[in-house]
């Protein structure tokens, strides 16, 4: 491990990885065909955010969304890692907010565009503290919940992941190098829905962590 702490994982300015259509369940709430291979796509370090500031809208979008999901933390860096080795680079995990310009999204994929904007602007991954990988012991079989002014919107198990984490790991090395402090956004079981301005977001792993987020609105551009 390097001198660098990875419990502080969103300061390393390391890739953020994200799996989608991962749940049966979320890939057909969005009429979407169950995927064959995990879909990946990349949030940058600006998407943090932390307990304590605000989710922002971004100016461009009228229907963002929650996504709750478990992340991974990286440890110990590896290409082409084998599944049967991949638990041996997980540092510890998170819980993770996938926020999702739906409608942008849905434009994007009109367009057969690439998803950044809708998933790449800033304040788009917000994450809790570090959980050290003793505290989840099988990646498979933890309860994600999500609540939005106080009514539960999202509730599921890892267990219902399509991919699991030893295959995602692997898989995802086999494309780009993973790095100590990387991140990997595991996907979004069913009941993603819309979140606005003044909404108070709370998530958590059950027995295990929870946080609190407000949602804001990025100020409009004038040139
Ligand atoms: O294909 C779509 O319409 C939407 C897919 C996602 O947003 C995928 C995820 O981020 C996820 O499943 O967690
Ligand atoms: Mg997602």
């Amino acid at each position: 491990m390097s001198r660098r702490n990875v419990a502080r994982f969103w300061e390393w300015g390391r890739k953020i990885i994200c799996v989608g259509r991962n749940y049966a369940e979320h890939a057909r709430e969005l009429k979407n065909e169950l995927p064959t291979e995990p879909v990946l796509f990349l949030k940058p370090p600006t998407a943090y955010v932390k307990e304590g500031s605000p989710i922002l809208v971004p100016h461009y979008s009228s229907n963002l969304h929650h996504e709750v999901e478990l992340g991974v933390v990286v440890g110990k860096a590896g290409r082409q890692i084998p599944q049967t080795s991949a638990m041996e680079h997980v540092a510890g995990y998170a819980l993770c907010l996938d926020m999702t310009a739906r409608d942008v999204q849905d434009q994007c994929k009109a367009k057969g565009l690439p998803w950044t904007l809708a998933k790449a602007f800033d304040t788009s991954c917000p994450v809790s503290d570090f959980i050290p990988k003793e505290r989840i012991p099988d990646p498979a079989g933890v309860e994600l919940w999500l609540k939005v002014n106080s009514v539960t919107r999202q509730r599921g198990s890892t267990a219902h992941m399509i991919f699991s984490v030893p295959f995602l790991i692997s898989y995802i090395s086999r494309v780009m190098a993973l790095e100590e402090g990387d991140l990997i956004l595991t996907g979004t079981p069913k009941g993603v829905g819309a979140v606005h301005e003044h909404d108070e977001l709370q998530a958590g792993i059950e027995g295990v962590i929870s946080m609190t987020f407000r949602v804001g609105r990025q100020a409009a551009v004038h040139n």
